[in-house]
């Protein structure tokens, strides 16, 4: 069966929360003193936002088959990524079968590879190949976790990001991932205060409830070392993108320092089959966290998930809303998946890309049913009172 051919595909940039989560109003959690490899200097230290982590904005991508039908995507990257969608990746799919995302992938991966292979230009990769999914499962009339080969349980389970795991645990969520706040720069003082969190944390949500740290690419392997090892008798599950994600060599040896028990976790920043491939085979990590937009989307996200399985690694999605929703739930080696708490509170649960998307499903006490995946493509539509942008057209 053919399917109605793609006849358009758009690029737009939206302002204001969304896919680009950083980019919140004054005030946010998400914004409020947040270890990152910039705060060695002392001007950055405070905001994110001061160095410029919400300059890009969310991309949009739409492609319009034939019969008038669109698919849509929403991931990072604003306006250079829309250049490249526009500009570059829109030829390997107009005039295409919308089911030949293989090839599609294939052909936007290999004629960018000698200015891409990573980062925005991947996550324009994956914009475009998510709307491709969503526009497939539109015209087939299928939810995407059909198409990735149906649920393997009924429902899903969260965990909580945010800086209230105490509030999350209440929510019904299974644990906590707290931002870290002090990195090597703020010297022991600091070191003790993320301790000290920690271990107030868990004065507050008791023993059962996990807490994890993310540390957003802050630290060093010695800083990292010494966290988990003070953090161990507060029962720290995992530390998270404890240094760069281009430190192979520096995962592998946090993953032999950490005390036994304590898992090592990162990815959201990696991207494709061979950047994960070379978080496992040299052995960084215990669980990949691969943003399911950043990564090279759901066509990536199964060949680097297989590998995972076959490597006896679980891959737990950053973020990613819908996009992760739909994977996690068709994937015995993704037990559990990632909720980013987008209240300023955070005190409550809110859509995590809201704004943008119409009919985003949200856990309800820490769960989400496979039911409410259950409407053709990613099951959201974009929701037509947020401002689109076409910067560039082709
Ligand atoms: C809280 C972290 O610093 C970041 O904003 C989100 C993240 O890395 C995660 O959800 O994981
Ligand atoms: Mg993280």
């Amino acid at each position: 069966m053919t399917l109605s051919k793609i006849k358009h595909v758009r690029a737009f940039v939206v302002r204001g929360g969304g896919a680009d989560y950083h980019d919140q109003g004054e005030g946010h959690w998400i914004d409020d003193h947040i270890a990152t490899p910039m705060s060695r200097y002392p001007e950055y230290r405070q905001s994110r936002q001061s160095f410029g982590i919400n300059v890009l904005g969310t991309l949009v991508v739409q492609i319009e088959a034939e019969d008038g039908t669109v698919g849509f995507a929403v991931t990072t990257g604003g306006e250079p990524a829309a250049f490249i969608v526009e500009k570059h990746l829109a030829r390997f799919l107009e005039g295409r079968d919308p089911a030949e995302y293989e090839k599609i992938w294939d052909q936007m991966y290999f004629s960018t590879q000698y200015y891409g292979r990573k980062g925005l230009v991947v996550n324009a990769i994956s914009g475009v190949d998510l709307a491709l999914w969503d526009l497939l499962g539109k015209l087939r009339q299928e939810p995407v976790y059909h198409l990735l080969g149906g649920a393997v349980r009924d429902e899903l389970q969260f965990y909580a990001t945010g800086a209230r795991p105490d509030i999350a645990k209440e929510l019904g969520f299974i644990g906590g991932k707290l931002p870290l706040h002090h990195g090597p720069a703020e010297g022991l003082e600091g070191l003790h205060k993320n301790v000290a969190l920690l271990a107030d944390m868990r004065s507050k949500v008791g023993d059962d409830f996990w807490l994890m740290y993310d540390c957003w690419m802050a630290l060093d392997v010695d800083y990292a070392t010494r966290l988990a090892i003070a953090c161990h008798e507060h029962g720290l599950k995992w530390i998270e993108e404890a240094i760069s994600p281009d430190d192979y060599w520096g995962y592998a040896e946090l993953k032999r320092n950490v005390p036994k028990g304590m898992l090592v976790t990162t990815g959201e920043h990696e991207a494709t089959r061979w950047g994960f491939r070379m978080l496992m085979e040299m052995d960084c990590c215990d669980i990949i966290q691969p943003d399911v937009g950043w990564c090279g989307g759901v066509t990536e996200l199964l060949k680097i998930s297989a590998l995972a399985d076959a490597k006896g690694k679980m891959v737990v999605p950053h973020g990613s809303s819908v996009y992760s929703y739909h994977f996690v739930i068709t994937r015995h080696n993704s037990p559990f998946a990632e909720f980013l708490m987008m209240h300023p509170g955070p005190t409550e649960v809110v859509p995590m890309f809201s704004p943008q998307l119409l009919g985003e499903p949200v856990p309800q006490n820490g769960r989400l049913k496979a039911s409410a995946l259950d409407k053709p493509g990613f099951g959201v539509e974009l929701n037509p009172e947020v401002a689109l942008h076409r910067p560039y057209t082709h």
